[in-house]
């Protein structure tokens, strides 16, 4: 089958894009495919494959399926490349659009230069500590500052969900941290049914913080949306950032800048194409 293919990155996320307008690709063939495609040395490489579909109810849809096929809920880099290609490809040729995810539809306002997009901000949602919502499996009802205990040692850890699963935890350097090490024990721990995306944060100022990710499905990645809005949300909740004003998270891929409240959180990044090209493929 011949398949035309957009790779776009937001912070460095990068994915490989599929127009499911053009093409009908069911769940099984794409977590068959994402695991092609993602493949940095046999296939096009990326952190996941995204499929771009019609939609009932917004402007388009995203369905998001991480480096090992897994699919995963909400991407919060990705939902904003989809936007841009929503917009640059004349899908729907408006800067307020609206987008299907699988934790429903997300609102999004684009900024564009020369008729392309190049920034987004999106309505991420609230974030959600009940420990059953992420899922989490323990008698506590939220965990915050909570002792969390793995083969690696003890860490102070914050859960949350922003339709997808996180782990936060906050330390004095994050570059030191042997994530490919450690990144798995959270990932595959017993008390994460679904798994979990795991952010490993630094904290500069009330408005400002660095962090790396350990990506359920798809390892440390340069960047994760709603990791950073994760982040925030603990950096919050735990006394170490302001609510209601704009936080900037740098990532090893570059910055987001994410707007928390109790009811809404917001996150402005870049959404950019890399390349377009063709390829034959069995599915
Ligand atoms: N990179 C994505 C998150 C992917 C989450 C995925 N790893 C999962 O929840 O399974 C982001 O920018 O929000």
């Amino acid at each position: 089958m011949e398949l035309t293919f957009t790779k776009m990155q937001g912070a460095g996320n990068d994915y490989v894009y599929i127009n499911g307008f053009d093409y009908t690709i069911t769940p099984s063939q794409a977590e068959k495919l994402a695991v092609k495609l993602a493949d940095r040395h046999f296939g096009i490489g990326g952190d996941g494959l995204v499929i771009i579909d019609p939609s009932d109810i917004a402007d388009a849809k995203m369905r998001m399926y991480n480096a090992d096929g897994s699919e995963g809920n909400m991407c919060g880099n990705a939902i904003r490349c989809v936007a841009k290609y929503v917009y640059d490809y004349a899908i729907a040729k408006k800067e307020q659009l609206m987008i299907e995810s699988k934790s429903g539809v997300k609102p999004i306002t684009v900024s564009t230069e020369n008729n392309q997009v190049h920034l987004a901000t999106v309505e991420m949602g609230a974030a959600n500590f009940n420990t059953p919502a992420i899922p989490v499996l323990t008698e506590e009802t939220q965990w915050i500052d909570y002792s969390f205990e793995t083969a690696h040692g003890v860490y102070q850890v914050t859960a949350l969900s922003m339709g997808n699963p996180h782990l936060v935890t906050f330390m004095k350097d994050i570059h030191t941290l042997r994530l490919s090490e450690i990144g798995p024990l959270f990932e595959h721990h017993s008390a994460f049914p679904e798994r979990i995306n795991t952010e490993f944060v630094e904290v500069h100022s009330n408005q400002e913080i660095s962090m790396r990710v350990w990506e359920r499905g798809s390892g440390e990645t340069l960047a994760c949306g709603t990791g950073a809005c994760a982040a925030v949300a603990a950096a919050v909740v735990n006394g170490y950032c302001l609510s209601d004003s704009w936080v900037t998270v740098h990532l090893l891929g570059g910055d987001l800048e994410i707007y928390y409240s109790k009811e809404q959180i917001y996150m402005k990044g870049p959404a950019v194409e890399v390349f377009t090209g063709q390829l034959n493929i069995s599915l």
